[in-house]
């Protein structure tokens, strides 16, 4: 997750801070979980970016995308449904579907 490295002047060494890291136990689950509370600042209205750098063939887009079976941060998220609905004489409208003939959605 997100590093910042601290260079000493007068050594070779680097230090590297990171959030969290995942052990080889770590699965999507566990990935999930760690970036949830990013993922719900979006409510909050702050603007959020993740993404997956690294080396080819490390786990970029497994992590990011998945298997079907084993879905990955892209599919964890949260789904946000809106309806609106305007009530009128007792008629109920969906006022999100541009053709006032349709059926209102369910
Ligand atoms: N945590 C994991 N568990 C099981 N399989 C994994 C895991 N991470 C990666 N793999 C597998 O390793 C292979 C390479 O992973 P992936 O395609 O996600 O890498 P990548 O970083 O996106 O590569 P590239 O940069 O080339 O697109 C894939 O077959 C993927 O299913």
């Amino acid at each position: 997750m997100r590093s910042g490295s601290v260079v000493g002047l007068e050594s070779s060494k680097k230090q590297f801070k990171f959030d969290h890291v995942f052990g080889p136990e770590g699965n999507q689950e566990a990935v999930f979980a760690q970036t949830k509370p990013i993922v719900s600042s979006v409510l909050d209205g702050y603007n959020v970016c993740i993404f997956a750098y690294g080396q080819t063939g490390t786990g970029k887009t497994f992590t990011m995308e998945g298997t079907p079976k084993n879905r990955g941060v892209n599919f964890r998220r949260y789904e946000l449904c809106v309806s609106m609905l305007e009530v009128n004489n007792e008629k109920t409208r969906d006022i999100l579907v541009d053709n006032t003939n349709q059926p209102t959605k369910k």
